[in-house]
């Protein structure tokens, strides 16, 4: 077993879930590799200080530093790109942070944050999309575009269930395909790939669930199923399918004009709550002509992962597009985008969908003041045209600042 390098820092208590949070949490954090090691001391600065700000001193966040990645490997060796111990610190102290880490294209390690998200099942990815005035945007009113993607995180084609072309897996798996279950479709059997896309009764509903649990506790107007149940009948289908009956056995939602789109009351605000679907096509040209008619977002895996940066593109790009992985346990907050190698090391990149996320894991915490002051800071760099390179490339009159600076502009402005 490899040497410890987690360091818990002194004066600090776990978060329990389920309890009050310690005014003294510790919280974990992966700095990510490629800008990780730009945005992450820029996000625990603007934590701090809106902390600060809000509770002056009597709440204080312990930063933790776990490791996984190029870091990890540096630390612990070679092929150490998840350590068990940062699995059970993001465990035992149940809420925490990440920055990106990189993923291989074809060959090499599979996707570190996908491990994560399914040894700890973290089967909720919850992506807010929101406007901050000023943002540039290709849409004439992206004002329009509000919503909350609730994307499944732990099945479909990211289980990562597949063989490599011509491999003996894959070998087999063609073979048992043909012989046994009678499939002739495959066009090219001699030189295909072959990957397995399990999509769940009990993975679909309890994303769904949450879904609509989230609609409910924040007065939203809509539940969206997004789907490509035309083509994938029993796993995209099953989802739709599984989710319009949850919708009515959990919810008591009823058919509209005979289906499959129903409604039911919110039972805290009585307004109306519809529930429908969309074919995930469909559904990318319409959140650019019609962003207004969507709301709460559930989806697949992979739709979802696309889902989330077209949309984070309508409201002004991945720079400022925040999530949050969510288990019943825990949660590991994460920005959308990855580690935008060629930025690495230049203190360039925007540091807001990182800040969001610690303002996502804040509200989570109940650190109500002090997220509020986060988004105050944002709004207020951002209204004064105070912004990193991807903004001041869309917007006339900026002036353009480091990731470091821009943090700095925000803090000022708390
Ligand atoms: N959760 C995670 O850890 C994720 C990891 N990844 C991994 O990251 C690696 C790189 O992926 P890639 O496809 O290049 O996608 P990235 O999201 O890393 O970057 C794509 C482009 O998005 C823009 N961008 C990304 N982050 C920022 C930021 N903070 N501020 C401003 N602009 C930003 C840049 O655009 P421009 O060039 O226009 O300036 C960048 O070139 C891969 O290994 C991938 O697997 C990807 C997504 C999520
Ligand atoms: O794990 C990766 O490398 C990419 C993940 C991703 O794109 C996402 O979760 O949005
Ligand atoms: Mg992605």
């Amino acid at each position: 077993m490899s040497a410890s390098h987690i360091k818990v820092p002194a004066g600090g208590e776990k978060i329990v879930p389920g309890q009050t949070v310690p005014d003294h949490p510790i919280i974990p954090f992966i700095e990510g590799d490629g800008i990780g090691v730009d945005i992450t001391p820029v996000m625990i600065k603007v934590i701090d200080a809106a902390v600060q700000k809000a509770y002056g001193g009597e709440k204080k966040i312990h930063w933790m530093e776990v490791f996984a990645g190029e870091k990890s490997t540096q630390l612990y060796g070679p092929d150490e790109w998840l350590p068990q111990e940062t699995f059970d610190a993001l465990r035992e102290y149940s809420v925490s942070i990440k920055g990106p880490m990189t993923t291989p294209v074809g060959g090499g390690i599979r996707s570190l944050n996908v491990a994560l998200r399914q040894e700890l099942d973290l089967y909720q990815c919850v992506r807010p999309v929101r406007y901050f005035k000023g943002v540039p945007s290709p849409l004439k009113d992206p004002s329009k575009t509000d919503m909350v993607i609730f994307r499944e995180n732990t099945e479909d084609i990211y289980a990562g269930i597949e063989w490599q072309a011509m491999s003996d897996g894959a070998k087999k798996v063609i073979a048992f395909l043909q012989n046994e279950m009678g499939v002739t479709k495959i066009r090219f059997p001699d030189s295909s790939a072959i990957g397995i896309k399990p999509v769940s009764k009990q993975g679909t509903e309890r994303l769904v669930r949450a879904a609509i649990k989230y609609a409910v506790a924040n007065d939203r107007a809509s539940v969206t199923l997004v789907h490509k149940g035309n083509i994938m009948k029993f796993t995209e289908g099953g989802f739709r399918d599984f989710g319009y009956a949850l919708a009515k056995n959990e919810f008591g939602a009823t058919e509209i004009d005979g289906g499959p789109w129903c409604k039911f009351a919110n039972p805290n605000t009585g307004r109306e709550i519809i529930v429908k679907d969309v074919i995930a096509d469909a559904f990318l040209q319409q959140i650019l002509l019609r962003p207004a008619e969507y709301d709460v977002i559930a989806t697949l895996n992979l739709n979802g992962d696309y889902v989330s940066d077209a949309l984070a593109a309508q409201v002004g790009g991945i720079g400022i597009a925040p999530g949050a992985n969510i288990s019943d346990q825990c949660a590991v907050f994460e920005a959308t985008h990855g580690t935008a190698p060629k930025y690495a090391g230049l203190d360039k990149v925007n540091p807001g969908s990182l800040i969001l996320s610690a303002e996502m894991m804040l509200r989570h915490m109940g650190w109500v003041d002090a997220a509020d002051r986060v988004i105050k800071g944002m709004e207020a760099a951002i209204g004064d045209k105070v912004v990193t390179y991807d903004f001041a490339r869309l917007m006339d009159g900026a002036t353009e600042v480091s990731c470091s600076a821009f943090g700095d502009a925000m803090i000022e402005r708390m």
